[in-house]
């Protein structure tokens, strides 16, 4: 059988992978193969902003993970949905645009990571943005990832605006800007009433360049590694499995889950794990799949005493996502390009942290379980998050077979200091309920809450606390013996590797993560061809 070659081979359509897809293959005599176990993302789910309530909990374009038992969450499993569908989690997502802190960048160079500082990643984020809003030096306009302010935010947000200037936190004009400490509607990644996922803004656009392949349907089974030089990929197409070769480079773009999954299937990672697993040992890299990291939040409920503004279950709420949908399907309009998410605040609830420790999503709607679990009525709730959490966790294999799922632990909350920060983070949050800002709509609690029972809100964080959807860290970058990649993102030990994800991430960002992942493969896309061109 002729085994099809290609200069790179990028595995992973998600948010780093259609940006490496489409920044590669601006070379015409450069051809890239893009792989992407998900399939097509045309349907309304995804290109509908408020799509993500139907798709996310019921795992729809979605792997649809669960975590180990959590010790410090009663034992629950969490819950982790990773976009499985061109886009990767960008079409999955709640489209918030934040870029993190500049803290968070300069401490990654600060830890052997020479250009990752916040001053060298800022170029990357401006040549990704296209920002309607704002026109400055710290924004891009002519980028791809269009970034636009809610094309039409509830009213309901002014109350969550007004509460938090009552509890001392001032607006922001720009979350993104030069301070993020502050509370904003917020900006979102869309266009013209549609997500804008990175398929959206880097893939499609160029899907009719000759030297570009994308495979959907199609499942790395392993990276292909002989003599320490990755050489190509196992590939399942249905049932057949072929083998793709690379004569430059392999890029694992694959998520923070399945990357590191996906590296120790190849036989790089932890040599006694891999030994249980009778994997053949390629390289021992003892830190695949550690180092894994989280916000992990706590999300109190609130009905209200009106339909107005917020989704919910009953007639009316049936009534507007009716008109929302003839809304949206005819002008790209109405309720559906909302995001939920529709405003936050970066806040501090400790006066010494470095930057802010926790942020507040205010959302339109009663989220509880990542709505799996329904309430009649209507209501809000504030995602409230802790930014920069010290618990580390892992990935590691279930077993050897590559459709098997891994096994995630966040461990969340091993680190008493994060239990700390998420009890002052829902008191910070139950404060913003009960100021004067919501007493015109205000209904009861869905789980009533005392702000001075701190054994009951403990309580209520073990039984309810979950992922807000950012795993990161299991590939680390760094120069320590559990740093996976090197500052060029090439794995230690290998050659023509590279891993492109959140997973480099040596700690995770003060932030939502689509846009610093975005910015991340900018950069790789520019070492990748400073390499080709010098060779080095
Ligand atoms: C429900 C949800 C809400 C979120 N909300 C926000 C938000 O509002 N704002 C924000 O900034 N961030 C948000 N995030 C996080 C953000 O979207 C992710 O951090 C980011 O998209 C991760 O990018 P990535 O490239 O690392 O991985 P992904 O985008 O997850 O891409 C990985 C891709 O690799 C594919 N893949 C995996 N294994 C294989 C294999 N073996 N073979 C072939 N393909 C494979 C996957 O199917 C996937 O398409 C959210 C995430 C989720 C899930």
């Amino acid at each position: 059988m002729v085994k099809q070659t290609f200069d790179y081979i990028i595995i992973g359509a998600g948010s780093a992978g259609c940006v490496l897809a489409a920044r590669l293959s601006e070379d015409q005599h450069i051809s890239v193969c893009l792989i992407e176990s998900g399939g097509s993302d045309k349907s309304a789910l995804v290109q509908m902003p408020a799509g993500i309530a139907a798709s996310v909990p019921y795992g729809i374009n979605s792997w649809h993970y669960n975590t180990v038992p959590q010790k410090a969450l009663n034992n629950r499993c969490g819950f982790v949905p990773r976009g499985k569908v061109l886009g990767g989690s960008s079409s999955t997502n709640a489209m918030v645009y934040i870029r993190g802190n500049k803290y968070d960048y300069d401490n990654w160079a600060k830890n052997g990571n020479p250009g990752w500082d916040y001053n060298s990643l800022l170029p990357y984020f401006i040549k990704a943005e296209n920002n309607k809003t704002f026109n400055n030096a710290l924004h891009g306009t002519q980028g791809p990832l269009h970034v636009q302010e809610l094309t039409e935010p509830s009213a309901v947000n002014d109350c969550f605006l007004n509460a938090c200037v009552e509890q001392g936190i001032q607006l922001n004009e720009d979350i993104n800007g030069a301070e993020q400490h502050g509370a904003r509607l917020s900006q979102v990644t869309q266009h013209n009433g549609e997500r804008c996922s990175a398929a959206k803004a880097y893939l499609t656009p160029n899907l009719n360049r000759p030297n570009l392949s994308v495979y959907t349907h199609s499942h790395v089974n392993k990276i292909i590694i002989n003599n320490n030089i990755a050489c190509g990929v196992e590939l399942q197409q249905g049932g057949k499995t072929t083998t793709l070769l690379a004569k430059k480079e392999v890029l694992l773009s694959a998520g923070a889950i399945n990357s590191p999954q996906l590296l120790m299937l190849s036989g790089v990672g932890p040599k006694a794990h891999l030994e249980t697993h009778n994997i053949a040992l390629k390289h021992a890299l003892e830190g695949v799949g550690a180092n894994l990291q989280d916000h992990l939040t706590v999300v109190p409920l609130c009905k209200t005493n009106t339909a107005k503004g917020t989704f919910g279950v009953s007639v009316k709420g049936a009534a507007s996502i009716i008109k929302g949908c003839a809304q949206w399907f005819n002008k790209r309009r109405g309720v559906l390009t909302s995001n939920f998410a529709e405003s936050h605040a970066f806040i501090n609830v400790w006066d010494n942290s470095p930057a802010p420790d926790i942020q507040l999503e205010f959302v339109i709607g009663l989220v509880d379980d990542h709505s799996r679990k329904l309430h009649r009525g209507h209501g809000y709730s504030i995602h409230s998050s802790i930014m920069r959490p010290k618990s580390r966790g892992t990935i590691r294999l279930a077993n050897s077979n590559p459709r098997s799922a891994p096994l995630i632990d966040p461990n969340y909350l091993s680190h008493p200091d994060d239990l700390s920060l998420m009890l002052a983070g829902l008191k910070k949050a139950l404060h913003i309920l009960q100021s004067s800002a919501f007493d015109k709509i205000r209904g009861n609690m869905v789980y009533p809450l005392d702000v001075n029972n701190d054994a009951q809100l403990i309580e209520f964080i073990r039984q309810t606390a979950d992922t807000e959807y950012h795993p990161v860290g299991t590939c680390k970058m760094g120069n320590d013996k559990m740093a996976v990649v090197n500052s060029k993102l090439q794995v230690h030990g290998i050659r023509s590797l590279r891993v492109i994800d959140a997973s480099i991430m040596p700690t995770i960002v003060t932030g939502n993560t689509n846009a610093p992942v975005i910015a991340i493969a900018e950069k790789a896309a520019d070492l990748i061809k400073l390499s080709y061109k010098t060779g080095l």
